[in-house]
């Protein structure tokens, strides 16, 4: 299991990459050895703590860590960081610390892992920065890849486990595509499958998350929202869709989707995968440009 940043809503926002604030951050730790390998945490000033348990910020999940490591904060002059009593210590360029400053291209060890501290704006977070949008996001749509989104919905499973939350998973899938390509050409499909990222982007909320996943499939994940409550906001973007006409060089194209919706019942995320793709499949069935949902238990 890799790190996991936790708080989501706060500490790293689970809307698409391409819609991020940008500016937040001051900083950012880039996972340089260990599991993960590449993956980025921001850091905007709000203290983080570094453990095993998944209750922290970055949670590592690996027996080398404490449950709370090490906690990073920052004050007046920069950040600092803190060991918070680990067994295995905290170090910063190999050396154990109690408290310490950091500096720009500081590596912190906790455990078998190794973090680069960055500020923000130096050429190697820049660097860091495409890199991470690189591995993580659709470059069509801005959205999370399909990596990336099982990643974050792996996390996600967890927290809904440890705090017994409901996760409710729909996959949105553009109807009748391959005429759309077929009729209008290549490049107009693609601006259709980018128009429909748009409408899920600018109607979701800061706790979903949003990726593509296929070449005309999405997938939404509405983390602690019912079973019922998902399903509404599933209808609500069916009808949107449907309602806005796309322009494709002068004609207009009314494109519809199908969804299907599933929630989360303890079991694997290949199984919520699975049972939200059957309902997506029914909904093909039943004629395509509906929303199908299991019954409910
Ligand atoms: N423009 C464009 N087309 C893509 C992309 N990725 C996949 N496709 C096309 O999407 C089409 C998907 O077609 P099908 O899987 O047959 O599905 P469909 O025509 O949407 O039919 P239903 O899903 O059954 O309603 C194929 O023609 C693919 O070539 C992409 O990135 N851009």
């Amino acid at each position: 299991m890799g790190p996991r940043t936790n708080n989501t809503t706060q500490r790293r926002s689970t809307r698409p990459p391409g819609d991020r604030a940008e500016g937040a951050a001051s900083a950012c730790l880039v996972v340089i050895h260990g599991q993960d390998l590449g993956h980025r945490v921001e850091l905007d000033g709000r203290p983080l703590v570094i453990g095993r348990s998944p209750d922290v910020e970055l949670t590592i999940d690996h027996r080398s860590i404490s449950r709370r490591h090490c906690r990073i904060w920052r004050d007046d002059d920069g950040y600092r960081i803190r060991d918070l009593d680990s067994t295995n210590k905290t170090f910063v360029n190999e050396a154990p610390i109690v408290e310490a400053q950091l500096h720009d291209g500081d590596h912190i060890g906790v455990g078998d892992s190794v973090l680069k501290f960055m500020e923000r704006g130096s050429i190697e977070a820049r660097y860091h920065e495409e890199l991470y949008q690189l591995a993580t996001s659709d470059p069509l749509t801005g959205l999370y890849n399909r990596r990336q989104f099982q990643e974050l919905v792996e996390k996600e499973i967890l927290r809904a486990t440890r705090h017994a939350r409901p996760l409710t998973l729909a996959l949105v899938d553009i109807d009748h595509f391959k005429a759309i390509n077929d009729r209008h050409g290549h490049p107009a499909g693609d601006s259709v499958i980018r128009g429909i990222a748009q409408i899920l982007k600018q109607n979701a909320r800061a706790e979903q998350l949003i990726a593509r996943i296929g070449g005309e499939e999405f997938a939404i994940l509405y983390a602690e929202q019912s079973l019922d409550d998902a399903l509404a906001a599933a209808e609500r973007l069916r009808a949107l869709v449907q309602a806005q006409p796309f322009d494709l060089g002068g004609e207009r194209l009314r494109v519809c989707v199908s969804i299907g919706v599933a929630q989360w019942r303890a079991g694997s995320l290949s199984e919520l995968m699975r049972a939200a793709d059957a309902q997506l499949y029914r909904a093909k069935r039943e004629g395509r440009d509906r929303v199908c949902a299991e019954d409910k238990p």
